[in-house]
């Protein structure tokens, strides 16, 4: 399933120094979801184009880009997490996930359509995420993975479907090993939403506390010094 929103240039290099003073704003994604549901894959995937097939268990990667969203250059950063513990009816959450909960602005959730207690677990992930964030619509995207495994499928794409539909979320159904357009869009289209978050909901608030990064520290010390040195000269002259 795709949905049809694509309209802007996500470009992915990594952020040189010299950009620093012309990114104005950070979007910080979480990518979460139940143990071996393809996490790492797909954030790998879609920062390298390759679909790399086995991993290290993941103990939580912070991964930095800038990305261009509408001209503008973005500093997207994606927090792989640790598994999801499921016991019941209940999640346990381990600390890093906990906190880049209260952290990041944008969630993936993913589960695998290989896998029901993995698509079990989204619902009280997506709450839990709602009571971390109360007072702010932060975009969700529930994403079912490995759909290429389809003689091994456990959830019809309608149970996620309906779920979304419930909680008010975007929901894509894909393939991280065979479709690189999809892990793309789940992406994009996350960065878009908490962009305009940023600048419709949040704007003013954001715009006030924006401030101005120094165009160059050592710029800005030398014309301190410069000063400085002037009014020194100055009441030296006087003294005479
Ligand atoms: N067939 C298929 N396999 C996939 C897909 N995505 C991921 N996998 C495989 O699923 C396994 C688990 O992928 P990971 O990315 O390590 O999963 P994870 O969610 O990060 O797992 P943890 O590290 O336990 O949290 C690996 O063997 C991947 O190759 C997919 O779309 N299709």
């Amino acid at each position: 399933m795709r949905f049809h929103t694509m309209s802007t240039n996500l470009l992915l290099v990594p952020i040189p120094e010299a950009f620093d003073h012309i990114i104005n704003r950070d979007i910080k994604i979480a990518v979460l979801g139940s143990s071996t549901v393809g996490k790492t894959a797909l954030i790998v995937r879609f920062l390298t184009k390759r679909f790399i097939g086995d991993y290290e268990s993941n103990t939580g990667n912070l991964y930095s880009r800038l990305v261009h969203i509408e001209g503008e250059p973005l500093s997207l950063q994606v927090q792989d997490t640790p598994c999801i513990q499921v016991q019941g009816e209940c999640a346990h959450f381990p600390d890093l996930v906990s906190r880049s909960i209260h952290w990041a602005e944008g969630f993936v959730l993913v589960y695998s359509i290989t896998d029901y207690n993995s698509y079990k677990l989204i619902r009280p992930l997506y709450q839990h995420i709602r009571r971390v964030h109360p007072d702010s619509k932060i975009p969700v995207i529930i994403v079912a993975n490995k759909s290429d495994l389809l003689h091994a499928r456990q959830v019809q794409t309608n149970d996620g479907i309906q779920l979304a539909n419930e909680l008010g979320s975007i929901f894509l159904e894909i393939s991280t090993r065979e479709n690189y357009d999809d892990v793309y869009d789940v992406f994009q289209h996350l960065c878009r939403e908490v962009s305009k978050v940023h600048m419709n909901n949040n704007g003013e608030k954001r715009r006030g506390s924006i401030i101005p990064r120094p165009k160059s520290p050592n710029m800005q010390d030398l014309k301190r010094r410069f000063k400085q040195a002037l009014s020194s000269k100055a009441k030296s002259g006087a003294n005479l």
